[in-house]
C-alpha cells in the first residue's frame, strides 16, 4: 500500500481537446484532489506529438515530452491518462503502462470497442485498474452506474443518444426543416462536427459506444464488429416531416437489448441507426449536442442519464472522476471491479432484431393497390398498425406503420414491394422505437 501522503505521480498522454483540460483541472483542483485522494496527485509528464504546438493550456516546459513510450516506462509513474485516441500507439502505450505497474484511465472508445478484452486481460494480469467513464457520453456518469450501482439488478435494455454531433444535426433538421447537408454545415461552423465528420455521421462513434454499453449492461463481450450500424446521411427532410406528422422525432439511437430466445436462453442485440421516437419519450427532449442514456432494468425500472456528451472540459470531468477513484484504490492497495463477461451471451444478427417500422411507398393511385401492398406485408408476417395515403395520382404515397417484426421480415417485405408493378418506389424505411407496441 502507498504510504499516506506519498504523492501519486500522473502521466498524461496527449494534450488535445481533452488532455489539455485534464492538465488544467489537475493543476486548478490540486488542493481538493489531494484532500479527496488522501495524497497529492502530481503531474510528472505530458506526452505530446510536437513540443512547439499551440495548446489550450500552459504546460510547464520540463513536463512536456514527445517520448510517450519512455514516459509510461518510468517506474515512478503510478497513474497514466491516455487521451491520444485511435488504436495505435494508444493500445501499446496502455499495455506498457499496465505491465509497468501503472493504473490507467482512458477516454478511448474506439480502442475499447475494438480490442477491450486485450486491455482488460492485461489490467487483470497486472492487478491494476483500467477505468474509462469518459469513453461513453462524455461527462455523463453511465459506465460506473452500470458497472457498480446496477450490479445487483438485471439490465434489460439501454437506449442512448450517445453522439452529440448527429443529435445536433437531427435537432436542427427537426426545428428548422433544414436538409442534412445544411445542418451538417452548421454543425461544422459551430465546431461540433470535425472537418471529416465520417465517424460521427456514419455512426461509427455511436457503434463503439454501443459495444461498450452492451458489454457492461449484459456482462458479455461485445465489440464494434458485433454492432449493426447505420448513420444519418440518408435521413431526409421528408423523413423528419413524416416523423412530425406521427408525433415523433428522428434520433440516432444506440440500442442494446436482452432478448429471450425460443429455447428460453437470453441473447443480446446491439444496433445503431436513426429511428423515430414519440415526442413524449424522455429521449425526444434531448436537444442540440446533448447526450442521454435511458436504461431499463428489472428491479429499478426506467432510469435516465443526461448531460454533455462531448467537449474537452466535460470529458475531462469524467477522466478526473476516474483518476480520483483509481488513485484512492492505489492508496488502499486495492483495485475496482474489472471486466464482467461471465454471462457470455450470444450476440444476435441484425435480421433477428425486432422493432416497428415506418415505410413510405410511392404507388399508383388506383383501386386495389392498398390491398396488394397490405398482402405483401402479410405474406412476410409483418402486421400493419396504421396506413394512410398522402397525395394523389402521380404523387400518391402510402405510409405504413407496422407492429413489431424482425428486421429480416421487414427486409423481405421491402424487396417484395419493390417487385410490384403498382409500386414506383419504397422511398423511405425507418424504424420506430420507444413507444407502446
Ligand atoms: N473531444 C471529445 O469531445 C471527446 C473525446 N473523447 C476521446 O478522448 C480522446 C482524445 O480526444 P480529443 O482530445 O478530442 O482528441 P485530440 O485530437 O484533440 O487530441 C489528441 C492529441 O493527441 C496527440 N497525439 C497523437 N499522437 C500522439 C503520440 N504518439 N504521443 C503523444 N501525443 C499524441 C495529438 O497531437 C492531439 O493533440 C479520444 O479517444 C476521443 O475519442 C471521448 C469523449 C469526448
Ligand atoms: N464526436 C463525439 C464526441 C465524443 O464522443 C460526439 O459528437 O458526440
Ligand atoms: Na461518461
Amino acid at each position: 500500500m502507498t504510504e499516506s501522503g506519498k504523492p501519486l505521480k500522473v502521466a498524461v498522454l496527449g494534450c488535445g481537446s481533452v488532455g489539455s483540460q485534464v492538465v488544467r483541472l489537475l493543476e486548478e483542483q490540486a488542493a481538493d484532489l489531494t484532500a479527496r485522494v488522501g495524497a497529492p496527485v502530481e503531474l510528472v509528464g505530458v506526452a505530446v506529438r510536437r513540443l512547439d504546438a499551440a495548446r489550450e493550456v500552459e504546460v510547464p516546459e520540463g513536463l512536456l515530452t514527445t517520448d510517450a513510450e519512455g514516459l509510461v516506462a518510468r517506474d515512478d509513474v503510478d497513474l497514466v491518462v491516455e487521451v491520444i485516441g485511435g488504436i495505435e500507439p494508444a493500445r501499446s502505450l496502455i499495455l506498457s503502462a499496465l505491465e509497468n505497474g501503472a493504473s490507467v484511465v482512458t477516454a478511448n472508445k474506439a480502442l475499447l470497442a475494438e480490442d477491450g478484452p486485450t486491455l482488460f486481460e492485461a489490467a487483470a494480469k497486472a492487478g491494476r485498474d483500467l477505468y474509462y467513464e469518459a469513453a461513453v457520453a462524455g461527462a455523463i456518469p453511465i459506465l460506473r452506474p452500470l458497472r457498480e450501482s446496477l450490479a445487483g439488478d438485471k439490465v434489460t435494455r439501454v437506449l442512448g443518444i450517445v453522439n452529440g454531433t448527429t443529435n445536433f444535426i437531427l435537432d436542427k433538421m427537426d426545428s428548422s426543416g433544414a436538409g442534412f447537408g445544411d445542418a451538417l454545415e452548421e454543425a461544422q461552423e459551430l465546431g461540433y462536427a470535425e472537418a471529416d465528420p465520417t465517424a460521427d455521421v456514419e455512426g461509427f462513434d455511436a457503434a463503439a459506444k454501443a459495444a461498450i454499453l452492451a458489454s457492461l449492461a449484459f456482462h458479455t463481450r461485445v465489440t464494434a464488429s458485433d454492432v449493426h450500424r447505420e448513420g444519418i446521411t440518408e435521413v431526409s427532410a421528408a423523413d423528419v416531416a413524416s416523423a412530425t406528422e406521427m408525433g415523433c422525432v428522428v434520433k440516432l439511437l444506440a440500442i442494446c437489448e436482452l432478448r429471450e430466445q425460443p429455447g428460453g436462453e437470453e441473447a443480446v442485440s446491439v444496433r445503431v441507426h436513426p429511428a423515430m421516437i414519440p415526442r413524449t419519450h424522455p429521449l425526444a427532449s434531448v436537444r442540440e449536442a446533448y447526450n442521454a442514456v435511458f436504461v431499463e432494468s428489472e428491479a429499478a425500472g426506467q432510469l435516465m442519464f443526461y448531460g454533455p456528451g462531448a467537449g474537452g472540459s466535460p470529458t475531462a470531468s469524467a477522466v478526473l472522476g476516474d483518476l480520483v477513484t483509481v488513485a484512492r484504490n492505489r492508496r488502499e492497495g486495492v483495485t475496482g471491479a474489472g471486466e464482467s463477461a461471465y454471462a457470455d451471451r450470444a450476440v444476435l444478427p441484425m435480421g433477428e432484431a425486432r422493432t416497428r417500422y415506418h415505410v413510405a411507398i410511392d404507388v399508383d393511385d388506383r383501386a386495389g393497390v392498398l390491398a396488394t401492398v397490405a398482402t405483401a406485408f402479410a405474406e412476410h408476417g409483418v402486421s400493419i398498425r396504421t396506413v394512410r395515403q398522402e397525395g394523389r395520382d402521380d404523387d400518391a404515397q402510402l405510409v405504413v406503420v407496422s407492429h413489431e417484426a424482425t428486421d429480416a421480415q421487414l427486409r423481405a417485405t421491402v424487396e417484395h414491394l419493390q417487385q410490384m408493378d403498382s409500386v414506383r418506389e419504397v422511398s423511405s424505411v425507418m424504424r420506430v422505437e420507444g413507444g407502446a407496441e
